[in-house]
């Protein structure tokens, strides 16, 4: 069983902890936070090793009658594999402690790609990762972006990908984040950084993607013009998608014709948090028109990069050479469609 630990038990953090425990070849073995709180105290409940991610707070999770089982050093010696899942620019700190520990490591979307020289997507690039040091998985956008195009691309060829990213303003938690009553270009300037970031993963990717925050914080929405190599039908899209696993082709007829509605579609699907893993498209969205493909999706950033932070884990640790077995092996753990 590989050791895994978990720094940073946040939106992510979690998510990644709850997904690792349901795995046969991998187990938590700690997970980490800075601030004595109720996830903290959660964390304990459920059995997880608590770690103190600020060696300096250890008191305050002591006064707050949290018990700890040392800090997030003693956390990384005891660890085959970190899977940072601390906010976005902390990466680098951590960085070298991971290398002194001689341990490998799994960083998200909020750091750069020059951080690690390497970035992973399940479908994308599974094999660059094998046996390396560390990598990263990019974020709930970018992997969006890769779970749609990538089939696209190996089926038919693209010319040109151009996408308009509508980003959910903050997390449902996140009180202080926005906008509440605007529509904020960001960043104002094109392009935003989702389409380099899609290149890390599908390379040679040609793309130009321009973003947009809104009032919302249940997902992302995008809305995707693809220039594509040869001919092809609606009907052959809808048949490439439909055998990938992680995309879910729904209808708005059906009812589902907003995010609002695609999150209330994944709590009848009765997962724990809510959680929709998969990307849905709307398939009443799908259209080809002189050679371009248009079609709108939608992301839920909580988590539809938590499968692939497991298969990363698996191509570090050289679990499984293959990328669909373990994208297989993965799926059925955790119940994805
Ligand atoms: N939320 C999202 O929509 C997505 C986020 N990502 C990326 O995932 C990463 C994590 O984001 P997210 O889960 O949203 O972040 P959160 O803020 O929800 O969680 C961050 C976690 O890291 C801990 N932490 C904070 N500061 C430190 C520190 N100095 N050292 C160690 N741990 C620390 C926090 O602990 P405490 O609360 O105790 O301070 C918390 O548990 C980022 O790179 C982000 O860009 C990727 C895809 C989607
Ligand atoms: O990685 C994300 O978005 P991104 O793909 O737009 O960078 C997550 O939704 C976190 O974004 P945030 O930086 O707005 O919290």
């Amino acid at each position: 069983m590989v050791k895994v630990a978990i720094n940073g038990y946040g939106t992510i953090g979690k998510r990644v902890a709850d997904a690792v425990a349901l795995q046969d070849d991998m187990e938590v073995i700690g997970v980490s936070k800075t601030r004595p709180n109720y996830e903290s105290k959660m964390a304990v409940q459920k059995g997880y090793n608590l770690y103190v991610g600020i060696p300096e707070r250890e008191k305050s999770f002591a006064e707050a009658g949290i018990e700890i089982s040392g800090t997030v050093d003693d956390m990384i010696e005891e660890a085959d594999v970190v899977v940072d899942c601390t906010p976005g620019n902390i990466g680098p700190e951590n960085l070298k402690k991971y290398q002194k520990a001689g341990v490998k490591a799994i960083y998200q979307g909020g750091e750069k790609h020059t951080l690690t020289g390497l970035s992973f997507n399940s479908f994308g690039n599974y094999a660059d990762s094998l046996g390396k040091d560390c990598t990263r998985v990019v974020s709930c956008n970018t992997t969006g972006l890769t779970r749609s195009l990538k089939p696209i691309e190996d089926f038919v060829g693209i010319k040109k990908i151009r996408a308009v990213m509508v980003r959910r303003g903050g997390d449902p938690y996140q009180v202080n984040k926005g906008p509440i009553n605007a529509v904020v270009p960001n960043p104002p300037t094109v392009p935003s950084h989702h389409g380099p970031d899609l290149a890390t993963v599908m390379y040679g990717a040609n793309i130009v993607t321009v973003a947009l925050l809104v009032p919302t914080t249940l997902m992302h929405q995008h809305n995707l013009m693809v220039e594509l190599r040869d001919d092809v039908s609606v009907d052959d899209i809808i048949d490439v998608w439909e055998k990938r696993s992680r995309i879910l082709l729904l209808n708005a007829k059906d009812g589902l014709g907003s995010t609002a509605e695609f999150m209330e579609y994944a709590k009848e699907l009765g997962r724990s948090r809510n959680d929709l893993f998969e990307i849905p498209i709307w398939k009443e969205s799908i259209n080809v028109v002189d050679g371009e493909l248009f079609y709108m999706q939608a992301v839920h950033q909580e988590s539809d990069v938590v499968p692939e932070n497991i298969d990363a884990i698996r191509a570090l640790l050289e679990l499984e050479e293959n990328n669909e077995k373990s994208i297989a092996k993965t799926n059925k753990a955790m119940g994805i469609l």
